[in-house]
């Protein structure tokens, strides 16, 4: 499905490469097929080309010239001038992937002005190693191969699931920002290595090892988390101080405030930008 076609990346940052490198490392899409640009950083640009052979240049034109797939990976706030930027390049043919976090397809489809497709994508940065977790939600103008088209290219850096866009806000908090609350945890054990006298590389190692073990019995049992600690805590043992210091201190509502945080801000996002552009063309 995906040979031969022309991806447009506009935007070179985390999102994008972390986006073709997957494809490009699962061997889905040919370097060559991949097109990045960006607002105006050659050295960015350069560094991309030479580390993953794809195409790259600042004209816009040559990037969308005959592109059948446009993938958006600016920050949120720059999409008015990026679209209003290459709008005359555009055409109704292409399939526009957003990926921006809080941004409706409707509010691109009035940047664009004309009736091209446009899907609104949330992956994760693991899409580099083929394990994003990565929301799909139609636009108005997308149709079912749309869809499909979609679905194969992200389904090539990890798991895919199609949701209604009304969805999208809450799950970018978990599917697009929980990697990085993950991290801030794991940075956190970390830093006890040093208060514990542990060697790092070991304790890092040990860390990354357990993490992993607890994600594949997650993913092997139908047990609930709440089985799966209470498996883990013996009375009056090791795991009971631990969690006493996590309960004593809210831990469990301060991450339930943390996603609802986060997914309130997807919907900012939208609010802040919800005076729509209004329509360019009919
Ligand atoms: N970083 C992440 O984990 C995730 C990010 N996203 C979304 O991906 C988008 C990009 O995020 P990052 O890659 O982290 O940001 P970034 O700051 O690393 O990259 C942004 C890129 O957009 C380019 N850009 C800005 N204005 C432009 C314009 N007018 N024309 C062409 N290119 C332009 C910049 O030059 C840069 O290459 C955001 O909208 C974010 O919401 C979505 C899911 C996860
Ligand atoms: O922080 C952000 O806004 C983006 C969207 C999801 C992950 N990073």
């Amino acid at each position: 499905m995906l040979q031969q076609k022309k991806i447009a990346f506009i935007g070179a940052g985390n999102m994008a490469e972390a986006i073709f490198s997957g494809l490009i490392h699962q061997e889905k899409v040919a370097a060559e097929q991949i097109h990045v640009t960006n607002r105006s950083n050659y050295d960015r640009l350069n560094h991309l080309r030479e580390k993953y052979g794809v195409q790259v240049s600042t004209s816009k034109e040559e990037v969308l010239q005959n592109a059948d797939i446009v993938i958006l990976a600016m920050k949120p706030i720059g999409v008015k001038d990026a679209v209003n930027d290459i709008r005359p390049l555009t055409s109704k043919n292409q399939l526009f992937l957003s990926v921006l976090a809080g941004i409706t397809t409707e509010y691109i489809s009035n940047l664009l002005g004309h009736s091209a497709p446009v899907v609104r994508v949330m992956p994760n940065t693991s899409a580099a190693v083929g394990s994003s977790a990565t929301m799909i939600a139609a636009g108005d103008n997308a149709n079912e191969e749309d869809m499909e088209m979609t679905s194969s290219l992200f389904e090539a850096v990890g798991m895919v699931k199609q949701v209604p866009e009304h969805d999208v806000d809450s799950l970018t908090a978990i599917a697009g920002s929980g990697p990085a609350f993950m991290y801030y945890l794991v940075e956190g054990m970390y830093e006890s290595l040093e208060e514990l006298n542990l060697d790092k590389d070991l304790g890092k190692e040990v860390i990354i090892q357990m993490m992993q073990g607890a994600i594949d019995l997650m993913k092997s049992t139908d047990q609930s988390p709440r089985e799966l600690y209470l498996n883990v805590k013996s009375p009056g043992g090791t795991t009971e101080a631990g969690l006493n210091v996590l309960e004593d201190n809210d831990y469990q509502d301060i991450m339930i405030e943390c996603i609802k945080g986060a997914a309130k801000r997807s919907r900012d996002i939208t609010k802040e930008l919800s005076t729509l552009p209004e329509k360019t063309l009919s």
